[in-house]
């Protein structure tokens, strides 16, 4: 749905984009996690081209946006909805006039206008409030109006910059629960932008990790969690560094459900296990995460085997 090649964006002497490759598919949530001045506001400038890349080429729902003329990349615009971290709420107009306001510009007649609006509030879970002013909200609210708004044209992406950065983390859930549930209802396609891990951890199903404008590594968090090395399982899961023997387990959210796995191993194989350190948490819906454990008995080897059939990682430091 969104496909991004090789795009650089330099300013002066700062190289904020240094050959940006990305791949968001359909009907995905998609987190781009850096830190600050990683260059996260900057791709998703260049993405909707509010930005001009200095190099590269951005594709949207088939449209290559970096090809287009002026006028024609407007009407493509309108198709990229995007939510905001202060959400940009016009204080002057009320709730139903914010989220109004893209349909009058895209010229839709004022009774159809009306209708719409007052389904995208139902949407939100907003219909009480279409007459107050963004002054009256909570921040949560008015994120929900930021979310109405973008998406009275209907858009086929949804890009989100920071968009729970300035709510409280109960607020901050409810919000994310609502983008999963729009996701879900309407197949809208989310690429959104955080430092936030808990934001990645709670509703995204692929991330890219972005560091000094590049991208450090990107694919689904499942595929993440099961490769060896990988940067987002040591920011999810802290360890100590393993001491020579001891046993790295990675709980990659792929083995069976419900199965107590380690006490399954030490019955068969009658080994005993020592968790040194270790943290699981949900991620993606699923429980993941790592453990640094010594296993000791005389079919230790065939216990990690078993794991490993499993669908574990399993690593022995040396
Ligand atoms: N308009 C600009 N002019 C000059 N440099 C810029 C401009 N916009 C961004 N930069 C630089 O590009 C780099 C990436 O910035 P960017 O805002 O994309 O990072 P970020 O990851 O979004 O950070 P934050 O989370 O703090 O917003 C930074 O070094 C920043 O100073």
């Amino acid at each position: 749905m969104i496909t991004v090649s090789g795009l650089r964006k330099v300013y002066g002497s700062v190289v904020a984009l240094d050959g940006v490759d990305l791949h968001v598919g359909k009907g995905e949530i998609f987190g781009v996690l850096g830190q600050s001045g990683a260059g996260k506001s900057t791709l998703l400038r260049c993405i909707n081209l509010l930005e001009q890349p200095t190099a590269g080429t951005v594709t949207v729902d088939g449209q290559e946006l970096t090809a287009l003329p002026e006028r024609e990349l407007r009407r493509a615009r309108m198709r990229i909805g995007m939510i905001h971290q202060h959400f940009a709420l016009l204080s002057s107009r009320t709730v139903a006039g914010n989220v109004a306001f893209p349909l009058e510009i895209m010229g839709v007649p004022r009774r159809e206008r009306a209708r719409r609006v007052g389904e995208l509030l139902d949407l939100v879970g907003l219909a009480d409030k279409a007459k107050a002013y963004p002054a009256q909200l909570s921040g949560g609210q008015k994120q929900r109006v930021g979310i109405a708004r973008a998406l009275a044209g209907e858009p086929a992406v949804l890009l989100s910059d920071e968009a729970t950065s300035a709510l409280d983390p109960g607020t901050t859930q409810a919000i994310l629960a609502l983008l999963k549930r729009l996701n879900r209802e309407l197949g809208l396609t989310i690429l959104l932008i955080t430092h936030e891990m808990d934001v990645i951890k709670a509703v995204c199903d692929s991330v890219a990790i972005i560091s000094a404008g590049r991208i450090e590594e990107a694919g689904p968090i499942p595929d993440l969690l099961a490769t060896p090395g990988s940067r987002l399982v040591r920011e999810l899961f802290p360890l100590p560094a393993p001491e020579p023997g001891s046993v790295t387990i990675t709980f990659t959210g792929r083995q069976p459900g419900g199965t107590p796995v380690l006490s399954e191993a030490v019955r068969r194989f009658d080994v005993d296990i020592d968790i040194l350190a270790g943290s699981v948490e949900t991620v993606a819906g699923r429980p993941a995460g790592r453990l640094l454990v010594r296993l000791t008995g005389e079919r230790a080897d065939a216990a990690l085997a078993y794991l490993r059939d499993l669908g574990l990682l399993v690593e022995v430091a040396r």
